[in-house]
Formats: C-alpha cells, structure tokens, sequence
C-alpha cells in the first residue's frame, strides 16, 4: 500500500497492492496501522457507497462542525474524475482543487480531509463509488457549492449536455455566497 502526498497538504493519494491469481484478484482497502503510519490517523464511523451512470456529477460538498467530514473515497466498479476543493480559511492552498481518476482497475483511493470541498463526475455506467467518513450525516450540516463554480474553473472532462446532476445540486450557490464554515 503505497501513500502519496500531493500539493496540497493533507491530500494523500492511497495505491493498495493488488494480489492478482489464478482465481482473481485480493486487496486490503484500509488497513489502521500503515494508514496511522502514513499520516492518516483517522477514526470511521460511516461508510457509503452509490451507484452512478455514465455524466453523473455528485458535488461540490461538505459537512459543517461540528459534523465535518474526513472522507476515505474510492471506487469499486467503473471510473470517475474525483475533485476536492481546498477551502480551509487559512490553507496557503485556499479555493485550490485537485483531481484524481479513480477506478476500480488499480483500485486508488484518495484521504480527503475536514476543509474541502467534494465532488466526483462518472465516467461509465455502473459506476459504484465507496467512502468512509470520520462524522456521520447530518442533513443540517450538508454545506454545498456549485460543480461550476468560476473561482474554481473545474475542467470536467464531459460536456454540458452529458451531465447529469440532482436538483439539489443544480441550485446550489457559489463559494462567494455562502459562509464558509472552515
Ligand atoms: C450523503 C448521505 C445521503 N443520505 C441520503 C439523503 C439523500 O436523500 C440521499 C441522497 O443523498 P445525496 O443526494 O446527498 O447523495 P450524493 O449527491 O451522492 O452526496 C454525496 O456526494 C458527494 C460526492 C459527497 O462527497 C458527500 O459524501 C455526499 O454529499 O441519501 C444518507 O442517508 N446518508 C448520507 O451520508
């Protein structure tokens, strides 16, 4: 299991060993003493999992204090472009994202921690996309952010017309017109 960190601090992207035979393929997805040992010292208390098509876009979104989320994500079957957006106040990387493809292929994952924004776009049908997180839900918590936002000028890699997104993320506001909570 090889972790990686990024340009922007606390971002670590997570590559678990494949054990591939004649029967398939094993891989330990968390494992507390090499995370611990890697600078992810987190306690789980949910996990989620959800099922997307080809154009579905989930985000920009985070949860509020006192139920903010650390979240452990990766996929399970199929690919997305998976994006977090740094705005923790006083990060020197404030209002900066990052992208990562995540499949179910080579199995990544990235540790996001409390701060950021997120949000994912399928690639393929049948998508499952899988996370742990470090709060549990709390709808009154849920902070959210439109996926295009000009401040973050976000290249999602399909077009307009391909996109598929929930009502609720269809009216939600821009990063200038909400409180940031971090
Ligand atoms: C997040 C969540 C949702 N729900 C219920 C409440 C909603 O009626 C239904 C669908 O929720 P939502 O439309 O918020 O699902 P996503 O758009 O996939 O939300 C997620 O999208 C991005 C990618 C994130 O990073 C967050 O984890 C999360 O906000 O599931 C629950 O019961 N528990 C939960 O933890």
């Amino acid at each position: 299991m090889n972790f990686t960190t990024t340009p922007i601090a606390g971002l670590v992207v997570i590559e678990p060993k494949i054990w591939r035979d004649n029967r398939g393929e094993f891989l330990e997805t968390y494992n507390e003493d090499l995370f611990k040992e890697n600078g992810v010292d987190q306690h789980f208390v949910q996990d989620n999992q959800s099922l997307s098509q080809r154009g579905s876009l989930r985000g920009l979104h985070a949860q509020a204090s006192p139920n903010a989320q650390g979240k452990l994500v990766r996929v399970i079957s199929g690919r997305v472009m998976d994006v977090a957006v740094d705005i923790r106040t006083n990060s020197p990387t404030f209002g900066q994202t990052f992208h990562i493809e995540l499949n179910a292929a080579d199995a990544k994952m990235l540790w996001i921690p409390v701060g950021f924004l997120h949000g994912f776009i399928a690639l393929e049908d049948h998508t499952i996309f899988a996370y742990k997180v470090t709060a549990k839900y709390d709808k009154a918590s849920e902070i959210g952010v439109r996926y295009d936002d000009p401040a973050f000028n976000i290249q999602w890699p399909l077009g307009p017309e391909e996109l598929v997104l929930s009502e609720k993320d269809l009216q939600l506001p821009l990063l200038k017109d909400i409180e940031n909570p971090f």
